[in-house]
């Protein structure tokens, strides 16, 4: 790897807070990073040291241009975007963020279809020696969630090599772990930076151990200013030259730690001076040896993966997974099959006999309609809240359109085998529900409405941020549907407004399909004179004409149009809402 020089100006962030209650509160700005410069060389480990919030995650997502803040970041004297800066490195996550139930093979057999543009042998040989590297080899065939932090650690590290970064930034790559798991991975780091990369990595409290492998330190003040930069030995000169001199029998880490935390009124000061000496006396001169350092010159690295590449594992992953929790898909199917066979059995002596069956089939055709869209939609109302992390940390992996239609086309399995099981209880347990022309029709109408659905919920799922935010959306919406749904309200008497609300979800298309298809053929239902109601149908078409549903199959065809327009709509806006989650959440 060519020799290269990083350097970052003048870095400052602040994030706008607000005191006092909400009504009569202000908002005033938190300096979280204060006017930070300086370099690093390839080749080098730099630790980033501080006390808890001194702003060193911060400092590293605005070097690895994760956040933008003021500042301007170079390499070898040219400046570079956070874009190209972000396609030239990888960030490593403080957080393990995996599919838990994939194995380790399957996990990295992932991540390096996507990295590599190489054959299948050339990307096995470089799994084979990574592995072997990270001391992961005798785990190939364990699930993740079996994993101990340790090697959990050292396979998101593992993940993020594949795509040969220039620089490394790792989140508090030790921090959980015990002392020998914690030197390994230091040691990893270091090796990965001697092939010519830079590695920074922010440590929250490193054993003697540790801190002896370090060459390179950054230490931040609480308020995120620089109380020392550069190497090991200096930093132990520098604070002797403030008279501050570490007993041979301590860590240096937590001697200098407690010098740069604030524990008494009086440390403020103390810290204070410390980074004014700092600035005085050893603070780096930015005209940095550029003699040398021509031979790199980053570049914005393009995907070399296509579409359907990206479809092609992203959906490899979904499904694989989806394979993983068979238990899950146990107990939802038993759900399904106890939840109609109720419903079947509450209904099964409900036969056309009389006019007031009507009221009772009416009933059980919408619960069929609603049960299978709460069931589809309920589960992919999870997908997004739950992998928000693994998305965004995903970012530079693949695009978003891929990651979107694989999800989508993960749930089609589920509107299948739904849609099909609650029929065939249903037509077995429902003496009027009969025929097999009546089942292929319904079928095919709830299987469309089965997509509807979870793409419905993958809508909402990728529009609103959290879980709790859909709960409190997604109850006044469905009563909302299931009053427009046209069984208890006559459609013709809604106002225009409310004529087109009931578009919005599949309710009303579906069950005016269901009631056209299952009434059309009901020639005669009773002899009114001998019935005292207040409504008589003699046939079918009077039930359909009464509820003010269309009476003929070209309406079912336009009704299932109009379905598929609606999973179109919603993917798109779903679609739309993962963009945005794309841009606005960030490591
Ligand atoms: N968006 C934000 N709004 C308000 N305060 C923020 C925001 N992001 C970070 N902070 C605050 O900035 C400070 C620095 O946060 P940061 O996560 O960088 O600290 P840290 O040094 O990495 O801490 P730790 O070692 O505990 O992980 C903290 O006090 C944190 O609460």
């Amino acid at each position: 790897m060519a020799k290269f020089i990083f350097t970052w100006h003048n870095i400052n962030y602040s994030v706008e807070e607000r005191c006092g209650s909400f009504l009569n509160g202000s908002k005033k700005r938190k300096i979280l990073i204060d006017d930070v410069s300086g370099c690093a060389f390839s080749g080098s480990v730099i630790a980033i040291i501080g006390g808890s919030g001194c702003g060193k995650t911060a400092l590293l997502t605005l070097l690895s241009g994760q956040r933008k803040g003021r500042g301007v970041l170079k390499i070898n004297g040219r400046i570079i975007t956070g874009k190209m800066l972000r396609s030239n490195s990888t960030y490593l996550q403080q957080s393990d963020v995996f599919f838990e139930n994939l194995t380790v093979e399957e996990h990295i057999t992932f991540k390096a279809a996507m990295s590599l543009n190489k054959t299948k042998t050339e990307r096995e040989l470089i799994i084979s020696l990574l592995l072997k590297n990270l001391s992961l080899g005798h785990l190939t065939y364990v699930k993740i969630k079996n994993l101990s932090s340790g090697e959990k650690r050292r396979l998101s590290l593992l993940s993020c090599l594949f795509s040969d970064p220039y620089i490394l930034f790792c989140d508090e790559p030790i921090s959980g772990l015990d002392s020998f798991s914690a030197t390994t991975i230091v040691k990893i780091l270091i090796e990965v930076a001697s092939s010519g990369k830079i590695v920074f990595m922010t440590v929250h409290q490193p054993s003697s151990e540790v801190f002896e492998l370090f060459n390179n330190i950054i230490m931040l003040s609480p308020n995120g200013k620089i109380v020392f930069e550069g190497s090991k030995d200096n930093a132990k000169t520098f604070f002797e030259s403030q008279l501050l001199f570490c007993p041979s029998s301590y860590n240096p880490a937590d001697f200098y730690l407690n010098h740069i935390i604030i524990k008494t009124p009086n440390d403020e000061r103390k810290i204070e001076d410390l980074v004014k000496q700092f600035k005085e006396d050893y603070s780096l001169k930015f005209d940095f040896p550029e003699n040398g350092y021509h031979g790199l010159l980053l570049k914005y690295k393009e995907k070399e993966n296509g579409f359907l590449h990206e479809l092609k594992w992203l959906s490899w992953r979904v499904f694989v997974n989806l394979g993983r929790n068979t238990e899950e898909h146990y107990f939802s199917f038993i759900l399904t099959v106890i939840t109609a066979s109720i419903l079947g059995i509450v209904y099964s002596n409900v036969t056309l006999a009389e006019t007031s069956a009507v009221q009772s089939i009416q009933g059980v055709l919408l619960l069929i309609v609603s049960e299978l869209i709460f069931i589809q939609m309920y589960q992919a109302i999870y997908t997004f809240p739950e992998e928000v992390n693994i998305f965004v940390q995903e970012k530079e992996l693949y695009s978003p359109l891929p990651y979107f239609l694989s999800k989508t086309v993960s749930l089609i399995p589920f509107a299948l085998v739904h849609s099909l099981v609650f029929l065939i209880i249903y037509f077995t347990c429902l003496p009027f529900l009969t025929t097999s022309k009546l089942l292929l029709e319904m079928y095919l109408i709830l299987f469309l409405t089965s997509v509807c659905g979870s793409s419905l919920g993958l809508c909402l799922s990728a529009l609103f941020p959290t879980l709790e935010y859909i709960n409190l959306f997604i109850v006044p919406f469905e009563i909302l549907c299931l009053v427009l749904s046209g069984l208890w309200i006559r459609i013709h008497t809604l106002s225009k407004a409310f004529s087109i609300v009931k578009y919005i979800s599949p309710f009303y298309v579906t069950y005016e399909s269901i009631c056209i298809v299952y009434w059309l053929d009901v020639g005669h239902i009773t002899n009114c004179s001998e019935i005292d109601t207040t409504t008589c149908f003699e046939n079918g078409t009077d039930v359909l004409g009464n509820y003010d549903f269309g009476q003929t199959y070209e309406r079912v065809s336009n009704n299932l149009i109009f379905l598929i327009i609606l999973i179109i709509a919603y993917c798109y806006i779903g679609y739309i809402g993962i963009l945005r989650k794309r841009a606005l959440y960030h490591i």
